[in-house]
């Protein structure tokens, strides 16, 4: 079915005709339900204890309503923006950080806090999740004091983080298990997006609480995607980062080239913006790399933790990935040589030729 939709454009709305699938669904306007108008309310629909709705829906009834209260774990430089744009929309927000400081500036703007994960959940309706990697996204929801300790029927956990299939399956099952219900929703979009709630979501697991979580998703991002079971919203994710991996380095090996050939790095960043193979990204991190600056938006060791989890989930179904496995070692060198948290640009580090190494 062709519609023709408003597609929200970085600093303003762009209208675009799109082929809307299904299960393809974009913000129409900024803040389309501000949170504050956002309520749970008991329903037995689904086995669903709660459903969000606007108090301009035409199907409330004011006396059922309780404030719609929302948890999230980890405030790191995806998780702090997209709270503060809850927590700006009007919402209910609790929050936790192993880093118990970096909840600071978000309890000084109205946010809630509590000591573990577990309280988050146990005191929340619907609880976000936006932790490093596999590992700590387990922990934090299956671990001592994680959040399935807090959760029962009638709650939801939104897991946001970048993690493989395998360890999405995991959570899930042992989220399932209190009776809550699981949402997998990565996302596409760096830090800016997270400031400009421009974030793209991956999801997959209970269509009941993609729906429900709906209007928080379109606080913090632009469109969203249901890709249905638990596993593909992770796997369209490391799709994704492992061809954003490929590009950058390519991006990186071009701008050495052109320079030891006696090109301008600069021209060809212009260049290149203005033919097929532009992309925001190379304009957007070409002007600081040419300037050997990184300032970190997408730190590269979670940009080679991706690339990792995209070769193993090519390995699991015997796809060559030569380009990606290549790219991969890439950014090992760069982590080796200190660069880890520093922006994933600063791969191009890795193919500098050093003093020191050369004969
Ligand atoms: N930055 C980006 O551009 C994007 C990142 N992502 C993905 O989002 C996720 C978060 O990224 P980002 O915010 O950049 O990462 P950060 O490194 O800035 O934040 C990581 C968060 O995870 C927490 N954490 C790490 N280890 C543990 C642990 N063992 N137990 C509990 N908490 C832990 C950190 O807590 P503490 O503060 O205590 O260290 C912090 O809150 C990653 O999966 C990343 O791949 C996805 C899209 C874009
Ligand atoms: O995961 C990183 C991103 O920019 O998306």
């Amino acid at each position: 079915m062709a519609k023709v939709l408003m597609v929200k454009g970085s600093n303003h709305y762009l209208s675009s005709a799109a082929i809307l699938s299904p299960t393809t669904h974009f913000r129409t306007n900024p803040i389309s339900i501000s949170c504050s108008r956002i309520r749970f309310r008991p329903t037995t629909y689904n086995s669903v204890q709660f459903r969000a709705f606007s108090s301009q829906d035409s199907t409330s009834s004011p006396k059922d309503e309780v404030a719609a209260r929302i948890g999230f774990l980890g405030l790191g430089i995806m998780g702090s923006p997209m709270a503060l744009n809850l927590i700006q929309a009007g919402c209910d927000v609790t929050v936790w950080n192993r880093t118990k400081s970096k909840c600071d500036p978000l309890i000084s703007l109205g946010a809630k806090y509590k000591s573990s994960p577990e309280e988050v959940a146990s005191s929340c309706d619907v609880t976000f999740a936006m932790l490093a990697d596999p590992e700590s996204a387990v922990d934090v929801a299956c671990g001592k004091q994680g959040a399935a300790n807090g959760l029962s029927s009638g709650k939801g956990y939104v897991d946001v983080s970048t993690v493989d299939g395998p360890t999405s399956k995991l959570i899930s099952t042992h989220i399932k298990s209190t009776g809550a219900l699981f949402l997998e929703a990565p996302v596409s979009g760096s830090k800016k997006p997270a400031e400009d709630g421009q974030l793209i979501f991956l999801t997959a697991g209970d269509k009941s609480l993609y729906e429900t979580a709906a209007p928080l998703l379109d606080i913090m991002g632009k469109s969203r995607f249901y890709l249905g079971d638990v596993g593909n919203g992770a796997a369209m994710k490391l799709v994704v980062n492992m061809i954003m991996g490929s590009m950058m380095a390519s991006f990186s090996e071009g701008l050495l080239l052109s320079e030891k050939v006696g090109l301008d790095p600069s021209v060809l960043v212009e260049v290149i913006s203005q033919g097929a193979i532009s992309a925001p990204m190379y304009s957007m991190k070409g002007p600081s790399m040419v300037k050997s600056l990184y300032p970190t938006a997408f730190p590269l060791k979670h940009q080679q933790k991706d690339l990792r989890l995209a070769l193993g989930l090519a390995e699991s179904v015997s796809q060559p990935t030569p380009i990606a496995a290549a790219t991969n070692e890439l950014y090992k060198v760069a982590k080796s040589r200190g660069l880890s948290d520093d922006d994933f640009s600063a791969v191009i580090e890795a193919l500098k030729v050093k003093l020191d190494q050369r004969s």
